[in-house]
């Protein structure tokens, strides 16, 4: 398995209007590594999760996919979100949302075959003709993150998804990120608060705090350095 670059930060900055978020934000991350960012409440990791997916122009520096951008298959988990009680969709159909491309409005053969495929390591089975809107708040995290590795990303982002789960299904949820991560290389960005699963489950941490960054491998982050950031 290789370990390149995969993606590159250079001076990246965002500046909301008089709301400077981040700025000379400088990071590499290598195929297969795992990341937890961190930081308190507004310091912009949603912010910074937004630059790299593109949905934000960045106002300072640059973020690179390498080799290209077509070789990257991002996969994106929000924060919870909720879905209306009559949403018409199950999860079943949920999952495959994204894969109608342009071509058919429904799934083909082959299609049909990953979303069952990834019902089943998501461990959706009973609950995959369940309409989505009536599942619970864990369920359709698990949807959504059904929904973002079908397509077989090789970059992963967790953005606080795991926040609402209970702690059983959060280590499941996690092992199954951990299993993929060893088997595909997948790389994955995991947005969290939850310090003790981020040093369980990641290998390196980058720590905002308003007006600097600081990165390092995950045995580094101690209690005390966290409880500083959080408290800038
Ligand atoms: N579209 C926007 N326009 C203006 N300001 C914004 C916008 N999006 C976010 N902000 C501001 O940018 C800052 C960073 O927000 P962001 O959501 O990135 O923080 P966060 O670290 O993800 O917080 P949390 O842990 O609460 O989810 C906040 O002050 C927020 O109000």
């Amino acid at each position: 398995m290789t370990n390149a670059p995969i993606l590159k930060l250079d001076h990246l900055g965002v500046t909301f209007p008089n709301n400077p978020v981040f700025s000379d934000l400088n990071l590499t991350i290598r195929q297969g590594e795992v990341w937890s960012i961190i930081g308190k409440n507004g310091v912009g990791k949603t912010t910074l999760m937004r630059t790299l997916l593109h949905q934000l122009r960045p106002t300072q520096g640059k973020v690179t996919y390498l080799p290209s951008v077509n070789d990257v298959r991002i996969g994106y988990v929000p924060q919870f979100r909720n879905i209306d009680a009559d949403y018409p969709l199950t999860i079943r159909d949920f999952i495959g949302l994204n894969l109608t491309g342009w071509k058919l409005p429904w799934l083909s053969a082959k299609e049909r075959a990953k979303v069952q495929r990834i019902i089943e390591q998501t461990g959706l089975t009973e609950l995959a003709n369940r309409p989505i809107g009536q599942a619970s708040g864990g369920e359709k995290q698990k949807a959504y993150l059904a929904q973002a590795l079908v397509e077989a990303p090789n970059l992963l982002i967790l953005d606080e998804s795991t926040a609402s789960l209970d702690p059983v299904t959060k280590t499941e949820l996690l092992d199954l990120v951990t299993e993929l991560n060893q088997r595909l290389n997948l790389t994955v960005l995991f947005v969290t608060h939850d310090i003790p699963m981020a040093q369980k489950y990641t290998h390196q941490y980058l720590m905002m705090t308003p007006g600097k960054v600081e990165q390092g491998p995950i045995s580094q982050l101690t209690d005390d350095k966290v409880w500083e950031g959080e408290n800038v």
